[in-house]
């Protein structure tokens, strides 16, 4: 299934982005007004091999959740039932993503691939009809489970997964893509849940750009000073004890990654094989979309930056690829919120090339 997805990830689509440069030409607007927003209209176009492209609606939100073995080595202010709490809290729609969902119109699916303890998942699971406060629900969170094991091992001890383990966990990342896009999903949006996740996510982008841990590395949740220090030692530790080899993403994300990461890179390979963009969220999301432009360089065209998050690991791995961020505002959450909040941004790109009239038919006089 991964060898089929990378091979069915291919370049950007030249002669549709010559027809949205175009059409972008003759819009009512002085050439280049828009900003970063024509570009990236050029680019969706070559994604969809369609100018204009279809407009990215039916957004669909994928939280993915693990636990990590890591947390044992105190990186993380938080206890790991958190990661199954607040998958709890998701499906009961009374998370920061939820309230961005709602507003953005996005369907909410988390999916279990490794959380270590017992998902508290209420009975009285809403039904649809209203929010946590009567706020409309577009489409009741769904859970999918696919635990590939209940969390990873210490990656200072051992490698986090096996090759089979991270296999399996990217896997199901794919199967979600597909999923999500056959149920008509025109763009897909990253989610992540999981205490402690921000140590994997700084050893990867370390081991994928070859940055220091202390470049890669951030305070995540809002650790204190010596534990800051303590952290990125911990992910020098790892990196160290595996020495990871980038040319081999699978044996990066089982040495040093989690069951989140290795489904992210999963899901944003499927929706780079579907041609369906994906639009990316925090440290997390990036940390694995390196381990998916490693598998298929090509996937980074289907790739687009939410925001830039507070950690710094972002940052680094946003050059790598090569992505600009489309806003900035200093968020540190995950879970998909800063993705969420970017969705309006790529739906604008589009509509102008739907709805925008030209100099011609607007009898708009050009300078
Ligand atoms: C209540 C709560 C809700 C969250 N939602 C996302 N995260 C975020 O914080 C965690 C990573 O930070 P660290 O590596 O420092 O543990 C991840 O679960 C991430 O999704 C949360 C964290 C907490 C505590
Ligand atoms: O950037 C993120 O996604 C992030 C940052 C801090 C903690 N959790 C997630």
């Amino acid at each position: 299934m991964l060898d089929n997805t990378i091979a069915a990830v291919g370049p950007l689509d030249e002669s549709a982005m010559t027809a949205a440069r175009q059409l972008q030409a003759r819009l009512t607007k002085p050439a280049g007004s828009l900003g970063a927003l024509e570009e990236l209209s050029v680019r969706l176009a070559g994604l969809a091999g369609s100018c204009p492209p279809p407009v990215p609606d039916r957004a669909a939100v994928a939280i993915f959740a693990g636990d990590h073995g890591v947390h044992a080595q105190r990186v993380s202010p938080w206890p790991q039932e958190v990661t199954g709490q607040m998958v709890g809290n998701f499906l009961a729609g009374g998370a920061v993503v939820n309230a961005f969902a709602r507003q953005a119109g996005a369907s909410v699916t988390v999916i279990d691939v490794g959380v270590a303890t017992p998902l508290p998942v209420a009975d009285d699971h809403p039904d649809g009809s209203g929010g946590p406060h009567g706020a409309p629900e577009p489409v009741v969170p769904r859970l999918v489970n696919a635990p590939v094991r209940r969390g990873t091992r210490d990656m200072t001890v051992t490698a986090a997964m096996t090759r089979q383990e991270a296999l399996a966990a990217v896997e199901v990342g794919i199967g979600v893509a597909g999923d999500l896009a056959d149920a008509g999903a025109g763009i897909l949006l990253t989610g992540d849940m999981g205490i402690a996740n921000t140590t994997p996510a700084a050893a990867l982008i370390a081991a994928f750009t070859g940055a220091d841990a202390a470049e890669a590395t951030g305070r995540g949740t809002g650790v204190d000073d010596p534990t800051y220090q303590h952290k990125i030692e911990v992910v020098r530790a790892a990196l160290r004890r595996h020495e990871p080899d980038p040319a081999d993403p699978l044996g990066v994300l089982a040495a040093v990654g989690g069951l989140e990461h290795a489904a992210l890179a999963g899901f944003v390979l499927g929706a780079a094989a579907r041609r369906v963009p994906v639009l990316l969220d925090g440290v997390i999301a990036v940390s694995a979309a390196l381990a998916a432009a490693a598998f298929a360089p090509d996937s980074v065209a289907a790739m687009v930056a939410g925001h830039r998050s507070a950690e710094p690991g972002a940052t680094v791995a946003l050059r790598q690829l090569g992505l600009t961020p489309l806003i900035d505002l200093g968020l540190r959450l995950g879970e998909g919120t800063g993705a969420l909040l970017a969705l309006p941004v790529v739906t604008g790109a589009v509509r102008v090339l739907h709805e925008v009239a030209t100099f011609d038919s607007a009898g708009v006089a050009e300078k």
